[in-house]
C-alpha cells in the first residue's frame, strides 16, 4: 500500500506570518495521508520547528554538495535546516532557470546523497498535448530526470501539465488516468514491479477542494502537489480530507 501524500508548493510566497497556517495543517496530519509543505527556503527551519508533524521540503537544490555557487542551496543544507523532501524539475524551474532533464537528474542524485526524498516533476505544455505528444514527453522526462537507484522511499513523481498550473484548467480524469497509468508502467519496467509499484504519483495543476475528490479517485493518483490552494489551511485541509476519504 502506498501512503497517500498531500504536498503543498508555496513557490515564492510567504513570510514568517504565513507559518501560522501550518498549525491547522498539522492537526490534519494524523488522519492517514502524509502532508508535505514546501515553503520558500527562508522558512524551512522555522516551519520544521513549528510543525514537527508535517514533512517540510525545499523547492529546488543545487547538484553539488558545496562550493562557489552564490545564491544556491545544497541538498545537505536543506536537510540540515529540517527538510525531508525537495521538489525538483518543476516546470517553473525548467522554464525560468533553463533546467533540463540532465540537471534534474543530477539534482536528484544530490538529494538522495543527502538523504532527501526527491519529488520529481514532469508534464507537457499545451502545444505538446495538442500535438498528441504527451506520453512521449512524459516518457522522456521520466527517463532523463530520474537517476538509477530510485525506490519507493526516495522518489515521488508529480505529473503537472504545464497548461494546468495556476490557470484553473484541469485535465479530464481520463487524461490524468492515462498519464498516471503510463507513468506507473514506465516505472515498473525500468525499476522492477516492486519499486515501480511503490513510488507515489501525485497530480498537480489547479487542484482545489472542489475538484480534489474526482482527481483522487483516478487510478494511480496517490495524492496531489498543490500550489495556490496550499497557502492557506482553509483551502489545503479540505484537499487533505478529500484524499483521506478515498480508499483505493
Ligand atoms: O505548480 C503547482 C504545484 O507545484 C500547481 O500550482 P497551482 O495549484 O497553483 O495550479
Amino acid at each position: 500500500m502506498r501512503r497517500k501524500l498531500a504536498a503543498g508548493n508555496w513557490k515564492m510566497n510567504g513570510s514568517g506570518a504565513a507559518l501560522a497556517e501550518l498549525d491547522e495543517m498539522a492537526k490534519a496530519a494524523s488522519n492517514g495521508a502524509e502532508i508535505l509543505v514546501c515553503p520558500p527556503a527562508t522558512l524551512i527551519g522555522a516551519a520544521a520547528s513549528r510543525a514537527p508533524g508535517l514533512a517540510i521540503g525545499g523547492q529546488d537544490c543545487h547538484a553539488r554538495a558545496s562550493g562557489a555557487h552564490t545564491g544556491d542551496i545544497s541538498a545537505a543544507m536543506l536537510k540540515d535546516a529540517g527538510a525531508s523532501h525537495v521538489i525538483l524539475g518543476h516546470s517553473e524551474r525548467r522554464a525560468d532557470h533553463d533546467e533540463h532533464d540532465e540537471d534534474v537528474r543530477d539534482k536528484c542524485g544530490a538529494a538522495w546523497e543527502a538523504g532527501l526524498v526527491a519529488v520529481v516533476c514532469v508534464g507537457e505544455t499545451l502545444d505538446e498535448r495538442e500535438a498528441s505528444n504527451t506520453l512521449d514527453i512524459i516518457a522522456g522526462q521520466l527517463a532523463g530526470s530520474i537517476p538509477d537507484g530510485a525506490t519507493g522511499h526516495n522518489l515521488v513523481v508529480a505529473y503537472e501539465p504545464v497548461w494546468a498550473i495556476g490557470t484553473g484548467k484541469v485535465p479530464t480524469t481520463d487524461q490524468i488516468g492515462e498519464v498516471h497509468d503510463f507513468m506507473r508502467a514506465s516505472l515498473e519496467r525500468r525499476f522492477g514491479p516492486g519499486v515501480g509499484r511503490s513510488v507515489r504519483l501525485l497530480y498537480g495543476g489547479s487542484v482545489k477542494a472542489s475538484n480534489a475528490s474526482d482527481i483522487f479517485h483516478v487510478s494511480n493518483v496517490d495524492g496531489a502537489l498543490v500550489g495556490g490552494a496550499s497557502l492557506k489551511a482553509a483551502d489545503f485541509v479540505p484537499i487533505v480530507d478529500a484524499l483521506n476519504a478515498v480508499s483505493h
